[in-house]
């Protein structure tokens, strides 16, 4: 998302320029993706986009490569180009801030627990591979032409909007649809993966933060707690008063080739020097998604089997 300084909200409001939609490094070629952030003339953009589901990265390396990975140095470029920046020594007129999703999953393989800015990396999918490059390519700009660029390295963070195949959402449709009658099971794989879930809204205004600060740099979000995906499904089913080991079925099918066991994050660097603090834990998160859904499921867009027959096809 590109926030453009002819908006009348610019920085402090968060509306966003009447000109701008999603401008993806991954949809558009290089010069079309300059003309675009030429058009616009952002004070801030957020690189938000990828191939974003683990899963998919395994049937499609290249493309995660080409939209994940290389993406971010088409994004980098149209920036530097746009606002005619040649070196360190000698910046453009202009330095707009450039937001890059990192994620944890680039911890993969965890050399510690819990994981800071510091850890070393050790992806476990072409995903996390892809990530780990557009990480060091930030990192490269930043060290090369003096660009206001930073990548936060958000852990997993979740809403009623998350997307159905991600686990906390098919999670808490799952224990939806088995409360309303409209299914009776739900089949899952790696029930002992630990991540550290949290709010998206939290996680946005993170973002949002880490661009404000004097000088650019990477940050860690996440809430400091891990649970399983066993408690996830424990605490969903026990939010509509059911008890999940008489719907939950294990699907070999649903194990990745290769599984990232634990996440945690260590967002001490965060609090201190943004300030930033989640407000919303597993327990509050996962009653809010399994609420919405119910809503969802018992409103009138599924009696004709719309919504749900979609996201059957993803369960
Ligand atoms: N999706 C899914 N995951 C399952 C299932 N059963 C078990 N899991 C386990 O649940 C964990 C979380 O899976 P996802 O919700 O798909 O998220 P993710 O792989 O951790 O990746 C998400 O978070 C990253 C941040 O760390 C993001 O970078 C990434 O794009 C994505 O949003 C994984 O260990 C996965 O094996 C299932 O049926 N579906």
């Amino acid at each position: 998302m590109v926030r453009g300084q002819n908006s009348p909200s610019a920085r402090c409001g968060r509306q966003v320029h009447p000109d701008v939609r999603l401008v993806n490094g991954d949809l558009m070629d290089q010069s079309s993706l300059i003309s675009a952030v030429d058009r616009v003339r952002p004070d801030e953009i957020y690189n938000l986009g990828a191939l974003s589901y683990v899963p998919t990265s395994w049937r499609q390396p290249n493309t995660t490569a080409e939209i994940t990975g290389t993406g971010v140095v088409r994004m980098l470029e149209a920036v530097r180009i746009v606002a005619g920046i040649t070196s360190s020594r000698t910046p453009g007129p202009s330095r707009p801030r450039f937001y890059q999703a990192s994620s944890s999953e680039m911890f993969g393989k965890v050399r510690e627990t819990p994981q800071n800015e510091l850890t070393p990396f050790h992806p476990r999918s072409p995903y996390g591979v892809a990530k780990v490059f557009g990480h060091y390519t930030v990192q490269n700009y930043r060290e090369s032409y003096g660009m206001y660029a930073v990548s936060g390295m958000l852990f997993n963070h979740e809403s009623p909007i998350r997307g159905p195949e991600f686990v906390t959402r098919k999670v808490s449709l799952g224990a939806a649809a088995v409360k309303l009658g409209l299914r009776d099971s739900l089949r899952l794989g790696n029930l002992m993966a630990e991540r550290d879930w949290g709010f998206a809204g939290d996680y946005v205004r993170g973002m949002s933060m880490m661009l404000a600060q004097d000088e650019p740099d990477d940050y860690v979000l996440g809430t400091g707690i891990a649970h399983s995906v066993r408690e996830l499904v424990e605490l969903a089913f026990a939010h509509v008063d059911l008890d999940w080991r008489d719907h939950v079925v294990l699907d070999e099918a649903l194990q990745r080739p290769a599984e990232v066991d634990l996440l945690c994050a260590d967002a001490t660097k965060a609090q201190q020097r943004l300030g930033w603090k989640p407000t919303v834990y597993f327990e509050e998160l996962v009653g809010m998604m399994v609420d919405s859904d119910l809503r969802l499921l018992s409103g009138p867009q599924c009696s004709e089997g719309g919504v749900i027959r979609e996201l059957a096809d993803l369960w």
